[in-house]
């Protein structure tokens, strides 16, 4: 009776965790979708992160990852969410569960983090918001579809063995999706985006840290416009 019960319950679980996580993968891959590459922002101050929103947004990059490493990120979060149209703002660099909270909290439509943690998954599991879990290894992302990931960030890229080590693990782990980040630019993105296992790249090099100083949407938007372009 016990192990009757026992197989039920984690029947249950694990269909009742495959079906939340499905509609949460197609809301995730409508995201990674809208655009090829997805800016990677660590914003100092948060009134800066509203015109450079506009910015990227004006040269075709919509999904924007803003990561909670400086104290203006969950403000960044609150204004891009609320006064950029036709952005999409997500939180980035969330390693707990605490941060995962405060950055829906904020009005983050998705969520990134490096990794993953039995905690950050728990949380993730109760809230509507998708999560794009970090993965290096073909253990930690065969971890990640145990849980229902379908989709999975590969960080860091270009250290963890880069386009060559991703095309490796599209025929054992098909079905998976990733979102490769970490070494990213022009010149590699589309050695990334050119893979079958790839949905879109992630970047810093979108909103380098002197023109956000100089205040150079226009720049921003050119180079926005430049990665918006890429194809796989
Ligand atoms: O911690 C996270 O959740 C992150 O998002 C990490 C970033 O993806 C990379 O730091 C971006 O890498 P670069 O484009 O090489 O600057």
């Amino acid at each position: 009776m016990a192990a009757g019960r026992e197989y039920c319950t984690r029947t249950i679980s694990i269909v009742l965790r495959g079906a939340a996580m499905n509609s949460k993968t197609e809301k995730l891959l409508s995201v990674l979708k809208l655009q090829p590459v997805v800016p990677v922002l660590v914003v100092d101050d948060a009134a800066s992160a509203v015109p450079l929103a506009r910015a990227l947004v004006a040269g075709g990059l919509k999904a924007i990852e803003i990561t909670l490493r400086t104290p203006a990120a969950l403000e960044a979060v609150r204004r891009v969410a609320n006064e950029v149209e036709g952005a999409v703002a997500g939180a980035g660099t969330i390693l707990n569960a605490a941060q995962f909270d405060q950055a829906v909290a904020a009005g983050a439509q998705f969520i990134v983090s490096p990794g993953s943690t039995p905690d950050l998954l728990d949380a993730a599991a109760l809230s509507a918001v998708p999560l794009l879990p970090g993965a290096a290894t073909a253990s930690e992302a065969m971890v990640l579809r145990e849980h229902g990931y379908e989709v999975l960030k590969f960080f860091p890229a270009e250290q963890a063995g880069g386009a060559a080590y991703l095309k490796a693990l599209s025929s054992p782990l098909a079905g998976t999706l990733f979102c490769p980040t970490g070494g990213i630019s022009l010149a590699n993105a589309r050695d990334y985006l050119t893979l079958p296992n790839v949905v879109c790249v992630g970047g810093s090099w979108v909103a380098p840290k002197e023109l956000v100083a100089r205040e150079d949407w226009a720049g921003i938007t050119r180079l926005a416009a430049e990665a918006a372009a890429l194809k796989g």
